[in-house]
């Protein structure tokens, strides 16, 4: 226990206060004013401890006049309720194959019961969080995702039918720059309505990459359960751009789930975002960490 009444010990506390302060004043000047995305993953959000952290980092962005706009998934959540409904689910290229019924339970755990709980623990952290999908304000329209795989013993290629798999085909941030000119924080489920009418299930870091690309977002960062883009030795690459991208992927380092997100993050640089961070959620504050001090964490993606 720290001696409370020790007055060179308190004296030395609060200079290490006044020092973090002092150390996030240039970020501070640099950012105010501008726009972060931010991707909260299903697999970061199962704890309550770590949620509320993370509704406090983007409060306090918002607090320093920084315009911080966040994308959730909840694949997780998702599988949960379609084990309790008795319904199969299976993934091709980290895409759940979506039928009529995985996109009802889809838009009901993501649009309702998740969105609705982060913008309650938003509101615990004293910010105003308004909760809309793809659908609300004409955000985004979705097309159906076209997939394609070669057969081995034929060389065949087939068509995959992946259902109401959608991706952004159109994205009018209209109600983003309302809400956030408003003082409220968008928190945004990754549903949206197709040109048929249809409701299409979009992977939640594909959502989050259009966002961020649309917007002009100065940062993109993706929540996930991992210290960010590790190499062959499990060590953090702390920086990367497309290129070295394209040769991890090459030799197999990066495979599964990292790299639809990377291409995300790639999609989002190219787009004009300057910049992409894939960041652990499993780290308290993580996002305030990476942000507002220059030692930085996860893995930071430039064009
Ligand atoms: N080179 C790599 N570095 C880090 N993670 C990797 C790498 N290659 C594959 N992965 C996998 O990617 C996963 C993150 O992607 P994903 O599971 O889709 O995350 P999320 O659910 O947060 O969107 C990690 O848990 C890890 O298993
Ligand atoms: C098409 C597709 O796969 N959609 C995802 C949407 C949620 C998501 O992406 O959530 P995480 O970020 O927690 O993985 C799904 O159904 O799981």
């Amino acid at each position: 226990m720290p001696n409370t009444t020790d007055p060179d010990a308190e004296r030395t506390r609060n200079l290490a206060k006044a020092e973090t302060l002092i150390e996030a004043l240039p970020y501070l000047q640099r950012y105010a004013g501008k726009t972060f995305v931010v991707k909260y993953g299903g697999h970061a959000m199962g704890d309550p401890e770590l949620a509320r952290d993370f509704a406090e980092d983007v409060v306090l962005l918002k607090a320093v006049g920084i315009n911080p706009v966040v994308v959730h998934g909840g694949g997780p959540q998702i599988g949960a309720m379609l084990k309790k409904l008795g319904v199969e689910s299976r993934f091709v290229d980290g895409l759940r194959v979506t039928d009529k019924e995985t996109a009802e339970v889809a838009e009901m755990v993501l649009s309702g019961a998740i969105n609705k709980e982060l913008v309650g623990w938003i509101a615990g952290a004293g910010g105003k969080a308004i909760g809309i999908s793809g659908k609300d304000g004409g955000l985004v329209t979705a097309s159906k995702v076209q997939r394609t795989t070669r057969d081995p013993d034929s060389n065949i290629e087939q068509v995959v039918d992946l259902g109401f798999v959608g991706e952004p085909e159109t994205v009018d941030i209209t109600i983003i720059e309302t809400a956030c000119a408003a003082g409220m924080i968008p928190v945004i489920a990754p549903i949206a309505a197709g040109s048929d009418g249809a409701t299409y299930n979009i992977n939640a870091d594909t959502m989050a990459g259009a966002i961020a690309a649309a917007l002009g977002a100065s940062r993109l960062f993706l929540l996930t359960d991992v210290a960010g883009v590790l190499d062959k030795d499990k060590q953090l690459l702390t920086d990367l751009n497309p290129a070295d991208i394209a040769a991890l992927q090459a030799d197999g380092t990066i495979s599964g789930g990292m790299i639809p997100k990377l291409e995300t993050c790639i999609h989002a640089v190219e787009a004009g975002c300057e910049a992409a961070v894939v960041l652990d959620g499993r780290v308290p504050h993580a996002m305030l960490l990476e942000f507002f001090t220059s030692r930085g964490a996860g893995t930071l993606i430039r064009a």
